[in-house]
């Protein structure tokens, strides 16, 4: 696509976004250890070779690193059983070094991820995906929030003055980005429609959307005329696709080029939701830490605050 000007102003940049917040919680991890003489913890497991998981887990640990805080990684065989997975996090849930687990999804076929998050203690759920901290998102409750969604929601905050009154759209209803971002924006006070695969016209729906948020995993899957001209649109999709000239590319769900012209803000990928993701990881997993090393806290009472 040529330079346009116009375009680069739609543009969120999430890599900026993402690279201030984990300044912040690099500065906050530093006055939490001066004050406890601890330093918070992260654990995130991978089990099996995905290359795309193998990137995310390394990234992760790279990230965590960065903003001062301990990262331990747990890397499985593909052939883990569902037992053995559970004995690791019962011990990563007894270690007072570590407060945040994760799970890198997907699991192999033979792990149950449903039973597997909500193996994870709550308070140390730095993924938000068990039942307690779901459920507490569900019920507008403070707890620990799933790092993309939380990370849309930023960028949302970012881009637009106000999101009361806005009619948001999500297309995508998985447990991992589009149930919580309807609560979060719900939270928010938006109008919230959630498609899904069984949704009859996603397109009608699509264009209703003063803010659309696409999380599919179908690349390419909106295309312009599905977009409200002006809207904020944040796309989630992360596929790479091979090139005929050998090389690769990241895109998302959303057919960029088509899609850019009509939208008033609209999310790149890569450089949108993803680096959001982890910073909001880093952000969850000192909210844990400073739950557990000030208030004493393993996961009742709890007030996090998003950032
Ligand atoms: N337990 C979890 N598993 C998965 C989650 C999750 O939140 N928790 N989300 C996704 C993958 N994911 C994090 O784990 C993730 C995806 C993408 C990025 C990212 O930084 N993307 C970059 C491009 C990176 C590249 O070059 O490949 C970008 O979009 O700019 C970070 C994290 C599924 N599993």
């Amino acid at each position: 696509m040529k330079h346009d000007p116009a375009l680069s102003e739609k543009l969120i940049d999430g890599k900026a976004i993402a690279r201030r917040l984990t300044d912040r919680v690099k500065a906050e991890a530093e006055t939490l250890r001066e004050r406890t003489g601890k330093i918070p913890g992260l654990a995130v497991v991978l089990v099996g070779d995905d290359p795309a998981s193998e990137v995310y887990v390394r990234n992760k640990a790279i990230q965590t690193h960065r903003a001062g805080m301990r990262s331990f990684m747990h890397m499985l065989p593909e052939t883990t059983s569902q037992d053995e997975l559970l004995e690791l996090i019962a011990r990563l849930n007894a270690d007072p070094q570590i407060h945040g687990i994760l799970v890198q999804l997907p699991l192999p076929k033979q792990i149950d991820p449903i039973l597997v998050t909500n193996a994870i203690a709550p308070h140390k759920d730095v993924d938000g995906l068990g039942e307690v901290n779901a459920g507490r998102l569900s019920l507008g409750i403070d707890g620990l929030v799933p790092c993309t969604p939380l990370g849309c929601l930023i960028l949302l905050k970012e881009t637009l003055p106000a999101l009361r009154g806005l009619h948001a759209v999500i297309i995508g209803a998985s447990n991992l980005v589009g149930k919580p971002m309807a609560q979060l924006l719900l939270k928010e006070g938006c109008t919230v429609s959630v498609g899904h695969i069984d949704t009859k016209d996603a397109r009608a729906l699509a264009r209703e959307g003063d803010i659309l948020v696409v999380a599919t995993g179908k690349n390419g899957l909106v295309r312009g005329d599905w977009i409200k001209p002006g809207a904020t649109v944040i796309d989630v999709g992360i596929t790479r696709i091979a090139l005929p000239d050998g090389k690769t590319r990241l895109v998302g769900d959303v057919a960029f080029d088509e899609a850019a012209p009509v939208a008033g803000h609209i999310t790149p990928v890569p450089g949108g939701v993803g680096p959001m993701t982890i910073a909001c990881l880093l952000h969850n997993t000192l909210q844990a830490a400073r739950q557990i090393l000030e208030n004493g806290q393993d996961g009742t009472g709890r007030s996090e605050q998003t950032p």
